[in-house]
Order: structure tokens, then C-alpha cells, then sequence
């Protein structure tokens, strides 16, 4: 290929790299074109060779942070993939300040590894298996989604669509996704692309099955951890070129370059697992409401129990009105209704192996009808603990201040934090007692002990352990849906989502423990996980019916889900965090520091402190004193934290961007790690 004219004089290059710094890097590319930024390089750093994004060509009046002879060369990668345009720079650039993040992390997360790969594979050709199946009939719409799908058409669905964020608030089985649907065909009649997020793999299938079948012959991309490196680098670009309408994904999708987005919507989004853990810590679904502003697309967050930062932005509760709510309060199918929730007081009664009689009559009675029941509890293994009665010991981790988990069905002893493992000793390794017990309930056990009390029965566990991969997890639901399983033990894996028929039976057990937690949102979270879990029953014709077991059966938050009243739960929360001052009355920024030692820890948070109090004078920034973690000890690392809050959110964004730089000057020992968490949800 001859060398083409250079416009510019000196072709220097400035790249963000996937390193952890804020900072970009100039290289020098004889044949770079202003039409490059957004590019791919292939860039030499430190001793080996990186991917970085091109986000500027520099002009001859520019300048440079390296005198030209110091530059080193960089290679233009002019692959298939064009230009990462504009609105994913700003999107990106976004993240990068407002979750203080480096930009070459934000840029080069949000590729598809395929492409930050600096020896790429070679690509094969795959056909993608197109399976023909006779294409779903739309059903005629109930008048709560018909007044739904019109208020968001109203917003310029597939038209002029313009930016405008809705909750759409619908009970569980009220029919949301036949509302999402509607909007992505409308969407896809105006010739514009849509971005449906789902929190998590397991809820594709099913999800993924339903719009295809909706939408025959149109192109539909899911995007998820799952998929082998070079699927996703294909769904990704076929999303990218347009090729792909629909693009169904879990968190890491919101980042997919979309030339013609028209619709974002957001199931459950609720859901924990839109906050990512590491890395860049970002929240898929605020992104998701900034990427629907920048754009200026409508954006539908969905689910029958709305995180209350959600529901006050709907309802106007405190703070300004921000989103339209739209609301379902029927089941979309006529013959059903929400099951009723009886509360099973344990205080006067003795347990059989963790159950009450009144829950066993009740599975019974389903076995006998041939109706399917699902019997709750969010711990898996066999016990949480082994102990040993004559001396006390228990089974704890090594590495974190945790306990290990007994594992019966194949006989290990696993942290839940760290992974590390070990064998079931046969005697208890500090006193040689040989008569050492589980203790507490997981589901493996539960699943043991009704298997010996309904010796008949089909049961199927359902939890991380059963399911770790999503051709597991297919399996199990293809067996429950074809009705080959007669009672369905499971965590709240089983909670969401799913659509059983014949599931007329939830049981509720375990939950008590999450009542008093002391993290502040553990109600929020307790409660939308029974609603969501109780929400599995009676979705069809056959009626369905909850029954929670508990201790403290008066229990106010109990008392709402009886009522089904998520509406005066979320007042009574809201209520409570403004008067403590919590969010969403506050916003929130946790640094973590992690050492050794929680000496040198909690030492570095001090410092921090002292920094950001000096630069915060009276201000409006809160600073916390630093604090060993709840779980101090994880891997072998001590845990510290530091909190800051304001009441303004752009006031603690100011204090972050000069506070930010001095934490990276505190000396600290080199196996200290710190970050900074904007908007933390777990404490
Ligand atoms: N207009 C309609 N007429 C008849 N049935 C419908 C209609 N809309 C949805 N359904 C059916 O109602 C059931 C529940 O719908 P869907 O799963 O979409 O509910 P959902 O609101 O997403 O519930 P959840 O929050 O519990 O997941 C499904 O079986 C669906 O096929
Ligand atoms: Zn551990």
C-alpha cells in the first residue's frame, strides 16, 4: 500500500492505554490520519507491547509531552473495526471522572477482549445456528401495558426519539417484558437499534428464546461473560456496524458502540449485579440512564421491587421528580392473581430438620396435585459451618475472617470469599473429638432432608454450585419447565425472573438472619428478594401461595409483603435514610485500603483523611473516620474503609477530582492497595 499524504506535519499520536494511570501516552505513526482517533494501536510499553485507543492525532502546533526523538513508534491497527466514534468517547470519558477511574481502563474495559489482545487470534468463520421456530403471535395487550407501551411511545419510540427516563413499576408476572417488547418492535420499525440489559446470565435464555421467536429474521446479538472470546468480539461488532437491532446483555453491554440506538431498557433493574465489583466499580443502570441522556433515547428501568434509589427519582419522594412512573398492578394473565403470604410462626413449634409441619402438609398437598413447589433458602452447601461440640472449635478459613462451608456432595470445606478449600477432617483437629456435627442449613442439606421425607418425589437444587455454568443452568430449566421436577430447592438464583406455570408453591425458610443485619440496606434487599421469590408462584391459572417461616412474624417488613404493598415499604425506608441522612439523600464515595496489616490500612486512611479535610475546610464534604471492614480479613489482606458524603452530588464530585491526585502522592507501603468506590452499595 503506498504511504498516503500526510496532512499534518508531525504525526504524533496521543493514546490511552489500559494502564493504571490517569494519564495518556504520545507515540509517533508516520502514517496517521486526523480520521483515526478512535482506532486501535499496537503501542510499545515498559518491556512489552499493549492495545490502547488513539484519542487524539496531534497537530503541528500542538504539543507533545516528549520531545519528538524520545517518542516511541506505534502501530495503527486499520482492521474491520472502524473508528470508535464520538458519543463512546464521551461516554467513556464520563466514566473515567465520574467514577475516578484512569481513561485507558474505562476505554479498554469496555472492549470486547478480543480486541485488546495484542496477538490476535485467528478468527474463524462460525455460522451462527439459526434455529427456525414458528414465530410467537403478540398477545392483545392488558390496559396497564397498553397505557404503559403508549406513554413511552409517546417519548418518540422509533420516530424522534428524545431523551426521557421511565420506571415502568409492574408486579411481578404483570407482564413487563411484554411492554419491552412492544417498544423494541416500535423501535425497530423506526429503524433504530435497542439495548435491553439484564442483570444476569441466567435470565438470558429464557429472555433471549422470547425476542427471538418475537422478532424471526431480525438481528439479535446477546453479549455476556459466557461467551467464548471470539463470539463476543462478533456479536460486539455486528452490534457496532449495525448489524445486530437488538442487543441483549448483562452489565458490560451498556459499553457496545450502537450507530442507531433508539431504546435502552433495564430489567429488574434492581438487581445487585448491575454494580460491578472490581475494577472500574460503575453501576450499569446509571450508566445506562447518562448513555440514554448523551443520546438522546428514551430509557425504561423495569421491576416489581424498584431499588429506592429508583423509586424516590419515580415518585418524587424528598428529592425532585426525575422519572415518569409507570405502573402495572394486575398479573398479565387474567386467571391469575398475587399469591397470598401466610407467615409461619416457629417460635412455638419444634422444626423438622429446619421445616414446619405446615410447610411439609402444604408440599405435600402440591405433590399430590402434581403442581411444582419451591422451597427457598439463600445459603448454599450443606451447612455453614462444622463444629465440634466437646471443645468448640469450628471450621473457619485461613485466609478471611470467615467461615468454611461444608460441602457434603463432594466432601470439601470452601470459603464462599477467598475459594480456598481443604477435606473434611474426621476428627476435630483441635481436640481429636470424633463426633463433630454441621451446623445450620444450606441447600444441599435441604435439599437431602426432603428428599428423605418425600422419598417420591423429583427435586432439583438450584444454586451457584448446581448451575455454575449457563448450559447448566438451561438444562435445569428446560427440566423444570417440561415439568420433570417436583419441588425446586434454591437461592435467589431461583428468585428472579422466571416464568414456571406450574409453580403454585414458594417456601420461604432461612430469612429471618437478613432481618437485622446491620447493613442499612439489607431490608431493601430482603424484601425484594421474598417478592421476587414469592412472585414465582401462581404466575398461570393455578392459584399459588407463600408461606414464610419466622421467628418475629410481626415483624413491619414481613407485614408489607403480606400486603404486597411495595409502595409503603419503600415510604418507610425512604423515611428512615432521610432522617439518617442516607441515600438517596446523600450521595456516598467509600475509599477501601487493603494491607497485610490493618496497621499500615487504616494508617493510609488517616493520612487520606487528613488530605481531603484540609482541602474540604468547613465544605460540604462529610469524611468518616476510617474503619476495619465488616469482614476485615479477606485472602489473607486486612480490610480498612473511609466514607465521604454530601449532599451534592456535584460538590463531592469536585472534592473527588482534587482529592483523587493526593492519594495517589501518600506514601504507603508497596502491598497496600486502595480504591475508590462512587456510590458503593455494600458496606
Ligand atoms: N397481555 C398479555 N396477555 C396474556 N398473557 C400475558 C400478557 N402479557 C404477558 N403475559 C404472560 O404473563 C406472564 C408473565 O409475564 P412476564 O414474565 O413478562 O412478567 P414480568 O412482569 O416480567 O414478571 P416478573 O417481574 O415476575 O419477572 C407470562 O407468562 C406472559 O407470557
Ligand atoms: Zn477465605
Amino acid at each position: 500500500m503506498p504511504p498516503a499524504p500526510l496532512p499534518i506535519p508531525m504525526p504524533v499520536i496521543r493514546v490511552a492505554l489500559d494502564v493504571p494511570l490517569h494519564r495518556q501516552f504520545d507515540y509517533l505513526a508516520p502514517d496517521a490520519q486526523p480520521d483515526d482517533v478512535g482506532r486501535r494501536v499496537r503501542a510499545p510499553f515498559g518491556r512489552g507491547t499493549r492495545i490502547g485507543v488513539i484519542t487524539a492525532v496531534l497537530g503541528a502546533d500542538e504539543e507533545g509531552d516528549l520531545p519528538l526523538d524520545k517518542l516511541k513508534a506505534a502501530e495503527i491497527l486499520r482492521d474491520d473495526v472502524p473508528p470508535l466514534p464520538p458519543d463512546w468517547f464521551r461516554l467513556t470519558e464520563f466514566c473515567s471522572s465520574y467514577y475516578q477511574a484512569p481513561i485507558g481502563e474505562v476505554m479498554l474495559a469496555a472492549l470486547p477482549v478480543g480486541l485488546r489482545r495484542t496477538d490476535p487470534p485467528k478468527a474463524r468463520a462460525v455460522k451462527a445456528k439459526v434455529k427456525v421456530e414458528a414465530p410467537q403471535v403478540a398477545p392483545e395487550l392488558t390496559p396497564g401495558q397498553a397505557e404503559a407501551v403508549a406513554a413511552v411511545l409517546a417519548a418518540g419510540v422509533g420516530t424522534a426519539p428524545r431523551f426521557a427516563p421511565f420506571l415502568l413499576y409492574g408486579i411481578t408476572g404483570s407482564g413487563k417484558t411484554e411492554v419491552y417488547l412492544r417498544l423494541v418492535e416500535a423501535a425497530l420499525a423506526g429503524g433504530h437499534q435497542a439495548l435491553l440489559l439484564v442483570p444476569e446470565i441466567n435470565l438470558t435464555p429464557q429472555l433471549e428464546e422470547r425476542v427471538r421467536r418475537r422478532f424471526p429474521g431480525v438481528g439479535l446479538v446477546s453479549l455476556h461473560s459466557e461467551l467464548t472470546e471470539a463470539a463476543r468480539t462478533r456479536h460486539w461488532k455486528a452490534a457496532f456496524k449495525g448489524e445486530a437491532r437488538i442487543v441483549l446483555g448483562t452489565r458490560l453491554s451498556i459499553f457496545t458502540p450502537l450507530p442507531d440506538l433508539g431504546l435502552i431498557v433495564v430489567d429488574e433493574e434492581h438487581d445487585p449485579s448491575f454494580k460491578q465489583q472490581d475494577g472500574m466499580r460503575y453501576s450499569a443502570r446509571d450508566v445506562a440512564v447518562f448513555r440514554a441522556w448523551q443520546r438522546g433515547v428514551p430509557i425504561v428501568l423495569g421491576s416489581a421491587t424498584p431499588s429506592l434509589e429508583t423509586w424516590a427519582n419515580a415518585t418524587g419522594e424528598g428529592i425532585p421528580r426525575r422519572y415518569t412512573l409507570l405502573t402495572l398492578v394486575d398479573r398479565a394473565n387474567a386467571a391469575a392473581s398475587l399469591p397470598p403470604v401466610r407467615l409461619l410462626d416457629t417460635r412455638r413449634e419444634k422444626l423438622q430438620d429446619g421445616l414446619s409441619a405446615a410447610l411439609l402438609a402444604a408440599l405435600q398437598v402440591r405433590l399430590e396435585r402434581g403442581e411444582q413447589s419451591l422451597v427457598f433458602l439463600n445459603r448454599r452447601g450443606y451447612a455453614p459451618v462444622l463444629a465440634c461440640p466437646s471443645c468448640g472449635w469450628i471450621s473457619r478459613c485461613r485466609r478471611c475472617a470467615a467461615n468454611l462451608v461444608l460441602h457434603l456432595a463432594d466432601r470439601r470445606l470452601r470459603c464462599h470469599h477467598c475459594g480456598f478449600e481443604n477435606g473434611i477432617p474426621r476428627a476435630c483437629p483441635s481436640c481429636g473429638n470424633q463426633d463433630i456435627h454441621p451446623f445450620g442449613r444450606g441447600t444441599q442439606r435441604l435439599e437431602t432432608t426432603l428428599q428423605e421425607r418425600f422419598p417420591e418425589a423429583r427435586i432439583l437444587r438450584v444454586d451457584r454450585d448446581s448451575a455454575k455454568s449457563r448450559k447448566q443452568w438451561e438444562a435445569l430449566a428446560e427440566k423444570i419447565h417440561a415439568g420433570e421436577a417436583d419441588i425446586l430447592v434454591g437461592t435467589q438464583m431461583l428468585a428472579k425472573g422466571h416464568d414456571f406455570p406450574r409453580l403454585t408453591l414458594v417456601g420461604v425458610t432461612g430469612a429471618d438472619a437478613a432481618l437485622f443485619a446491620a447493613d442499612w440496606r439489607a431490608p431493601e434487599r430482603l424484601f425484594a428478594q421474598l417478592m421476587q421469590v414469592g412472585g414465582r408462584a401462581g404466575r398461570a391459572e393455578l392459584p399459588g401461595e407463600v408461606l414464610i417461616q419466622t421467628e418475629h412474624p410481626e415483624h413491619p417488613l414481613y407485614g408489607a409483603l403480606q400486603q404486597h404493598d411495595f409502595a409503603a415499604f419503600a415510604a418507610s425506608q425512604l423515611e428512615e435514610r432521610r432522617s439518617a441522612g442516607f441515600p438517596p439523600y446523600s450521595y456516598q464515595v467509600m475509599l477501601r485500603a487493603e494491607a497485610p496489616e490493618m496497621g499500615p490500612a487504616l494508617e493510609y486512611l488517616a493520612q487520606a483523611r487528613a488530605l481531603g479535610a484540609d482541602l474540604n475546610g468547613n465544605g460540604p464534604v462529610l469524611l468518616y473516620d476510617p474503619v476495619p471492614m465488616r469482614m476485615a480479613r479477606r485472602a489473607n489482606l486486612e480490610r480498612a474503609q473511609l466514607l465521604a458524603e454530601s449532599t451534592s452530588r456535584p460538590a463531592l464530585q469536585a472534592f473527588l477530582a482534587e482529592w483523587r491526585p493526593l492519594l495517589e502522592g501518600i506514601k504507603a507501603p508497596s502491598r497496600l492497595r486502595w480504591h475508590l468506590e462512587v456510590d458503593p452499595l455494600e458496606f
